[in-house]
């Protein structure tokens, strides 16, 4: 099969660098095209972009010349890590033109035809593209903190029934993108407020955690109370969650159904798929984002100190590499579930 052509929009930015990385020796997709603003358009990208990934440019990344959103693509996919202010019209536009945009950004997470997939969860939802009115379609990935919140509700949900969510949120600086929070707002404090992120977390698990019902998904009824901070650590966010279940289960319980969690990513061996996508772990001091991101590929969710919990049912500290799982990772996961889905040849 030869590979499937790709452009990165935002690809100078702190996600669209994820997607290059991440997508180096991909079997099946192959960058072509590299989009950014009109500050970076025109320009080969190791001139335009600030590069600050662990490995050097790709070469045959360094000297493609980026392009300019207004200009014409010939990638069958577009992975979307565009600056929110102008994601919404531009994904828009380039799924009536026919082409498969897959997003990270949160403009049209909540659209009622467009799904918003974690495809070891409900990759059932992308039937729903049937029902957008484009030649091509737009698929969404969640906001990077309700990634990890989702990955370990559903399980829980299923087993359970979750009837109440509380989620206290310790967010990396690179979630904000670059050159993001000021380093004199940030070094050596906790800074209580996250514009919008609270809104987000309290509703999209609620959409993949839904039932696909004809043209529309039933979002699952539970609530979410969302404190998020944003701390001094380079990647990584940290969470943690008391949880009500509709039926009691001992921490034991909850442990073994974390842990046999498995989705159509494993059953297919997708390529970017963890092969688990909840890691529990029994010490007692641990996730730590210094410690414990990279595993898996960064593509899995560690749950570790689950104990119950006095208010609600049962509570835990949860922890995923935002900018892998919460962003670029799991849009490749997404395109990767669409091509072994046939939604996307
Ligand atoms: N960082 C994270 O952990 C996560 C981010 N997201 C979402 O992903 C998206 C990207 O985030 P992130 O990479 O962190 O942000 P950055 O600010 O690092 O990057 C933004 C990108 O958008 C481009 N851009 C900005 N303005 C325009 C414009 N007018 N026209 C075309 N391109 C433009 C920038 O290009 P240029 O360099 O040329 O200015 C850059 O490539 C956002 O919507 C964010 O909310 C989602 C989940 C997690
Ligand atoms: N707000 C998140 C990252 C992000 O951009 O999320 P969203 O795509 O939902 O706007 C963070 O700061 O860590």
């Amino acid at each position: 099969m030869s590979k499937i052509p790709v452009a990165i929009l935002g690809a100078t930015g702190t996600v669209g660098q994820k997607f290059i990385v991440l997508l180096q020796n991909h079997p099946h997709f192959e960058i072509r095209e590299l989009v950014a603003s009109p500050r970076s358009a025109g320009k080969p990208y190791a001139e335009a972009a600030s590069w600050k990934q662990d490995i050097p440019v790709p070469e045959d990344i360094a000297g493609k010349i980026v392009k300019s959103l207004d200009e014409t693509l010939e990638s069958t996919i577009l992975f979307s890590g565009l600056d929110s202010s102008v994601a919404g019209e531009a994904e828009t536009r380039f799924a009536e033109a026919g082409h498969f945009v897959i997003s990270n950004s949160k403009n049209h997470r909540m659209d009622k035809d467009v799904p918003l997939v974690i495809p070891e969860i409900n990759p059932d939802h992308f039937e729903i593209i049937r029902k957008q009115p484009y030649k091509g379609a737009i698929i969404t990935n969640s906001n990077c903190s309700t990634m990890f919140i989702a990955m370990a509700l559903a399980p829980l949900h299923k087993a359970f029934g979750v009837e109440a969510v509380q989620a206290t949120t310790m967010q990396a600086i690179s979630g904000a993108g670059y050159p993001g929070v000021p380093s004199i707002d940030i070094l050596g404090n906790v800074v209580p407020f996250i514009g919008g992120e609270e809104d987000k977390v309290e509703t999209e698990p609620q959409k993949i955690l839904g039932t696909l019902a004809g043209d529309h998904i039933d979002h699952a009824p539970f609530p979410v109370s969302a404190q998020c901070t944003r701390v001094p650590v380079f990647d990584g966010h940290t969470e943690t969650l008391s949880i009500k279940l509709g039926k009691k289960a001992s921490v034991d319980e909850v442990k073994e159904v974390l842990r046999n969690f498995r989705g159509m990513p494993q059953e297919k061996k997708l390529h970017s798929a963890p092969e688990f996508p909840i890691l529990v772990t029994e010490q007692e001091d641990r996730p730590q984002p210094a410690r414990d991101i990279w595993l898996q590929g960064g593509m899995s969710t560690v749950v570790g100190r689950v104990r119950e919990c006095p208010v609600l049912d049962i509570k835990m500290t949860i922890l995923g590499h935002n900018t892998v799982r919460g962003a670029a990772g799991a849009a490749i996961l997404n395109a990767e579930a669409m091509v072994a889905l046939g939604y996307i040849s």
